[in-house]
């Protein structure tokens, strides 16, 4: 997608909206709920916003939606695109290029992820403070290609992705909503998927410091600190990942990550709600 491309995406959508929201926020797996905090709301299926890819994945509905919460304006991708669909990794992200036009200046983004860290439980939120992308760290990473430097730098650092003083606000807002119990912090790892890790991958990953497992949330990272966006990134634990060989413990399945993610629909509406509400404060 050229800059121009996105530019006409951006005139298809908001000549069908007055609304120009700065936070926006991405649902992971089973948490299009997240949406349902808006009112006023406005919803455009992917499929009808030309050039946009389409959701494929259950658990992602392919609706972008503007809406309010307590009068500040959001935009919220009622579902993402992953790699293992079989999308371009700089397809994936195409979507925060319209956001950042559109004029988003915070991205809350949220994931499905397994626990590698031992010491955390299904239900968990933690709080990313860093990232592992492993398809990345070959030559999958969504800058890849010819720089345009309307959209940022040709070389982006990362060290510094996971803004430090948003982080400090989710942890004081978790205390003030009694989630600090359930609140983690730790570091994400995107791997490409569809399958889940073997053992032995997961063993791999805990040697790496990763304390959380993904299908996601990496590249989308990369292309929003590439044009200057700050980003939140949270991941509900939906299930701990199998440590050790000939276990007897449950395989990951796609059905308990839905389940979890719906069953735990209400901290998370609660904890970006007040987040949004307080962004402004940093
Ligand atoms: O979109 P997210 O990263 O929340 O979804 C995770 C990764 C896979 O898409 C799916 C696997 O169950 O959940
Ligand atoms: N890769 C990966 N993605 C997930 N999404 C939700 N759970 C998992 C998991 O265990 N591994």
């Amino acid at each position: 997608y050229s800059y121009e491309s996105i530019e006409s995406i951006i005139k298809f959508i908001l000549s069908r909206t007055s609304q120009r929201p700065e936070i926006g926020i991405i649902c992971g797996t089973g948490m299009g709920g997240l949406a349902d905090i808006l009112y006023e709301k406005e919803s455009f299926p992917y499929k009808e916003i030309p050039d946009f890819p389409v959701s494929t994945v259950p658990g992602h509905l392919g609706f972008l939606v503007f809406g309010k919460l307590n009068g500040t304006q959001v935009i919220c991708m009622q579902g993402r695109f992953h790699v293992y669909e079989g999308y371009s990794v700089w397809k994936c992200v195409m979507p925060i290029r319209v956001m950042k036009l559109i004029g988003v200046r915070v991205l809350i983004i949220t994931n499905a992820a397994g626990s590698v860290n031992q010491n955390f439980s299904v239900g968990d939120i933690m709080l990313i403070k860093d990232h592992i992308n492993f398809s990345g760290l070959g030559s999958n990473n969504p800058l890849r290609g010819k720089n345009d430097d309307r959209w940022g730098p040709r070389f982006s650092p990362m060290s510094d992705a996971y803004d430090l003083r948003l982080r400090q606000l989710v942890r004081t807002i978790a205390k003030k909503l009694d989630l600090d119990k359930y609140l983690k912090e730790g570091v994400y790892c995107m791997i490409g998927g569809p399958s889940y890790e073997t053992v032995s991958e997961i063993q791999l990953l805990k040697l790496l410091g990763a304390d959380a497992v993904g299908m996601s949330t990496a590249h989308e990272v990369i292309a929003a600190r590439h044009c200057a966006i700050r980003v939140i990134g949270i991941s509900l634990i939906t299930n701990s990942c199998v440590m050790k060989h000939d276990s007897e413990e449950m395989p990951a399945n796609h059905e308990e990550v839905m389940e979890v993610g719906n069953l735990h629909k209400k901290d998370l509406e609660k904890l970006v709600t007040e987040i949004i509400m307080n962004i402004d404060t940093v």
